[in-house]
Formats: C-alpha cells, structure tokens, sequence
C-alpha cells in the first residue's frame, strides 16, 4: 500500500469535516460573507510565506537533486502563482501588496506556521514534505469537490479562488508533494511512519483551525492587546 494511501485513511474524516463547515461551504456556495473572505485571504497570504520557507527548508535538507528541485518548484509556484490569486482579490478591494504582506498573524496562523517550520526544521527532509503534505492535498481535494458544485466555477467573487483550487496545475502541486513522501518513506520502519503520520494528522487539525479562524474572523483573544 501506498504510504499516502494509509495516509487518506486517517484524515478522511477530518478533510471531509472540511466540506461542512460553513466557511469552506460558502465559498462552495458563493454565499460566504466579503468581511470573511478577505480577513481569511490576508491570513492565508502570511500563512504561505511561512509556508514557502517550509519548501526552502526542505530544499535545503534534501539529499538529492530530483528532491530539491522539487521542493525549488513548489516554493517558486506558490510564491509566483498561488499568492498572486491573493494579491489579485487585494487589488480588487484597494489592498496594496505591502499591506497585504504587513497583515498581522493572527493567534491559529501563527501556531500553525510555527508548528510546521518547527518540524521542519526538527527532522531530516522527510519531516518537511509530511509538514506541507496537508495543505496541498487538502485543498485539491476541497477545490475538486467545490468545483462540483453548482455555479462554484463561475461565482463573480469565489469563483477564481475554487477555480485556483480545482486546476490541473494546482493538482500536480499536490500529486508532487504525494509522490515525494510515497519516495521518502518506502524502507521507513514504523515508528518514524507513525510520526510522519501524526504531522499530517495534526496539520490537518490545523487546517479546520484556519477555517474556524476565516469564519469567527479571528485573531487573538484579547483583541486591544493585538495590534
Ligand atoms: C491554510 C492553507 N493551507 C493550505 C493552502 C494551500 O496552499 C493554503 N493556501 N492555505
């Protein structure tokens, strides 16, 4: 069995939570409040700043040249394509990029970067590849499933985010990252599988936070302190 095939049976629940929850089921719908949206779209462009600095880590760690150009790959197609759908919306609602880029980290952005950038940096190149591996899956398998929907594709605001998510481009992005940890993992003995296997796990937690957070529009809990 495929080690992403074991993978799928753990947090199918959890991804699958994903498609009910309100925030993740109004962009589906078009229906998800702008104030939302754009609180979410902020995070979300901190949040991969963070995240592309899991891929340098990752190229930085890793052991051969197919695996650190991949993983050069990954950071430069988020750096140059996935955040320019951010930088897109920002304009469109008078957002400059260096706002955008100045947003403050809110309290779930911050624990969760911190936390994947911790593994990371904690383990060898294997460590880096589980730590992304959730978040690129996680949503081709969301905007494959928006894009379903009725009307999804062609929602006058939501309608590039799920058209971002759902695209064959964005799906090879996940496919690498699968094919990555299926290579990195094949004599692995048990134990370091299972922890490989707890960083998706938990990251896929932290996934639902993010979402959680885009709904509440949340960032710390004493708000007066925060800024
Ligand atoms: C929080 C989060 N996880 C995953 C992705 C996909 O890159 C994203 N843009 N944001």
């Amino acid at each position: 069995m495929l080690f992403t095939d074991r993978l799928f049976k753990k947090v199918e629940p959890v991804w699958s939570s994903y498609l009910d929850h309100p925030f993740v089921k109004g962009i589906g719908e078009g229906t998800v409040d702008e104030d939302k949206f754009i609180h979410y779209m902020r995070q979300d462009y901190v949040y991969l700043i963070e995240y592309s600095r899991v891929f340098a880590i990752g190229s930085a760690k890793a052991k051969d040249l197919k695996t650190m150009t991949i993983f050069a790959n990954l950071l430069h197609g988020t750096m140059n394509y996935e955040m320019d759908l951010h930088r897109e919306y920002a304009a469109k609602i008078g957002i400059s990029n260096e706002e955008l880029e100045a947003t403050g980290p809110s309290s779930t952005m911050t624990a969760y970067t911190s936390y994947m950038i911790s593994q990371a940096q904690l383990g060898g190149v294997e460590n880096s590849i589980a730590a992304v591996l959730a978040c690129a899956w996680s949503y081709s398998f969301i905007g494959k499933e928006l894009a379903r929907w009725p009307g999804a594709l062609d929602h006058e605001l939501y309608g590039n985010w799920v058209r971002m998510y759902s695209s064959d481009e964005f799906a090879k992005i996940a496919e690498d990252c699968k094919e990555l940890i299926n290579d990195i993992t094949k004599d692995k003995p048990e134990d370091e599988l299972k922890a490989l296997e707890d960083i998706v796990l938990r990251t896929s937690y932290f996934e639902y936070m993010f979402w959680d957070m885009a709904e509440n529009i949340s960032t710390w809990p004493v708000k007066e302190l925060a800024r």
